[in-house]
């Protein structure tokens, strides 16, 4: 069947199909255990004519409810429904059922109905994109990456693709037997062993949070763990809307500095405060880090379309990619949002679009709100991430960064006894460099804390003697 082309009062067309929505919702109206056929392709979005969307929220209300609904039942509320009754009323249900499709072609019907908004959506992402190119506001990178990022919205919403048993089960396979061999599989090793032994590594096409309050130690985690994984042969780009390449690049230094036993903060090593012996470190230490295979997107990537577009030119320049690190979250735009949580809520399904378009790990920072800090237990939980939109839905796993010695230092008694000071510096002892790493969430395995070390001014991580 083709599709009905209706001129709109721009002249313009938009794809769509009343015909064939018609036959969809006559099926329902005839039998409403239909209804999950059509909902598992999108539901009312299927519907170009927002009048047959309200018919199948009422069809598909009943449904979920228990309650019966035909062409009787609904009489009432068809012939209040303003729609409905320009479009005859409680006769055009009549009329609906008698449109019905055959119980055999419902299915094609409905992908017929899918495809045709896929179309939609990408016919109005080019007017869009047509209409900001003749308004000459944006420039053309901007627009190119809006207009990628309504592609990518669409790709990630044309329903499931299949993926056959024969090919799940080969790949389940591989990770088995890569994971009891030692092999690295093709996950993606963190490096930091506490983390794997939770986690297993991050998996291609996974969303991993990494959250936190300012200065708890994300950067420095995602930081390290991006290095870790380039060390491990990985290819890595790290999105940073934050810092830039050199301040990135700065803390890498300074990490592998400290690790060979010559350490200097790296606030020092661009203060360019450092002795002779701290020099011959710093030129080795410049060679490792300028190694890695490890490619920074600046700030300049911080919509969603430009950061899909840099990711996959990157990968194209590096003949791969293993890992996608973007710090953070909130430093992300998208142009269709219209507030904040909308706006998070869209970076969060392009973020898991994006993880699974190019089939890698992309390991996202999320700041969190001041909320913690009202708790006695500063320790972040999953529903601090509740006003992030999307983003608790979407995670794969979700991972904490928490440092008690943070909060600690600023609790010092300023008065007091020696014996609440002694307990105080007591606390600072066990909490000093301390970093848990909490694993809030995890859809395949079980949560918990990985307990490591941190210095913040090194940038460095490590483990505590087993
Ligand atoms: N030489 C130093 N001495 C003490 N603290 C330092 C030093 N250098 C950096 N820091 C602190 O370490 C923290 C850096 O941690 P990191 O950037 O990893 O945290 P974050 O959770 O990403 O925080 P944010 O969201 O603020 O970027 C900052 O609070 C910074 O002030």
């Amino acid at each position: 069947m083709a599709e009905v082309i209706r001129l709109n009062q721009a002249d313009e067309v938009s794809p769509h199909s009343i015909e064939g929505e018609q036959q969809v919702l006559g099926a329902i109206l005839l039998d409403q255990s239909r209804v999950p056929i059509v909902a598992q392709v999108g539901g009312p979005d299927l519907f170009f004519d927002p009048v047959h969307a309200d018919i199948y929220r009422y069809i598909a209300r009943c449904e979920r409810d228990g309650v019966h609904s035909s062409v009787v039942t609904m009489r009432a509320w068809a012939d209040e429904h303003e729609g409905i009754r320009e479009l005859g009323g409680s006769s055009y249900l009549v009329r609906l059922a008698g449109y019905c499709c055959a119980e055999s072609q419902l299915g094609s019907m409905v992908d017929f109905l899918a495809e045709t908004r896929a179309k939609r959506g990408l016919y109005e992402a080019i007017s869009e994109a047509r209409r900001a190119l003749s308004q000459g506001e944006a420039s053309a990178a901007q627009i190119a990456g809006q207009l990628e990022a309504s592609v990518v919205m669409l790709e990630g919403g044309t329903g499931p693709r299949p993926i056959s048993m024969m090919s799940a089960t080969t790949t389940a396979g591989q990770q088995i037997m890569a994971a009891h061999e030692g092999r690295d599989g093709d996950f993606v090793p963190t490096g930091i062993h506490a983390v794997d032994r939770l986690l297993n590594g991050l998996y291609p096409g996974e969303l991993i949070l990494l959250g936190g309050r300012p200065s708890m130690g994300k950067t420095a985690t995602a930081i390290n763990m991006a290095a870790n994984a380039a060390r491990a042969g990985r290819k890595v780009v790290f999105c940073s809307l934050e810092m830039n390449p050199e301040a990135i690049a700065l803390r890498l230094l300074s990490e592998r500095m400290a690790a060979t036993g010559n350490a200097v903060a790296y606030r020092d090593l661009r203060g360019g405060k450092f002795n002779e012996r701290a020099r011959e470190d710093l030129g080795s230490a410049l060679e490792e880090v300028a190694q890695l295979p490890i490619e920074f997107l600046p700030r300049q990537y911080q919509d969603v379309g430009a950061l899909l577009a840099g990711a996959k030119r990157t990968k194209a320049k590096m003949g791969g990619l293993d890992l996608l690190v973007v710090d953070y979250v909130q430093l992300m735009r998208s142009a269709q949002a219209k507030n904040r949580y909308e706006t998070i809520t869209e970076v969060s399904r392009a973020l898991k679009n994006l993880a699974g378009m190019l089939n890698v790990p992309v390991l996202a920072l999320s700041q969190l709100s001041r909320a913690v800090e009202q708790r006695d237990d500063k320790r972040p939980r999953m529903d601090d991430l509740r006003e992030s939109g999307q983003l608790e839905q979407d995670a794969d796993a979700v991972l904490f960064c928490y440092r008690d010695e943070y909060y600690l230092e600023r609790e010092r008694p300023e008065t007091g006894t020696d014996e609440q000071l002694e307990k105080w510096e007591d606390r600072m002892r066990r909490a000093r460099n301390r970093l848990e790493i909490i694993v809030a969430k995890q859809r395949q395995g079980p949560v918990g804390t990985a307990n490591v070390f941190c210095n913040v001014a090194f940038n460095r991580i490590w483990e505590p003697e087993q």
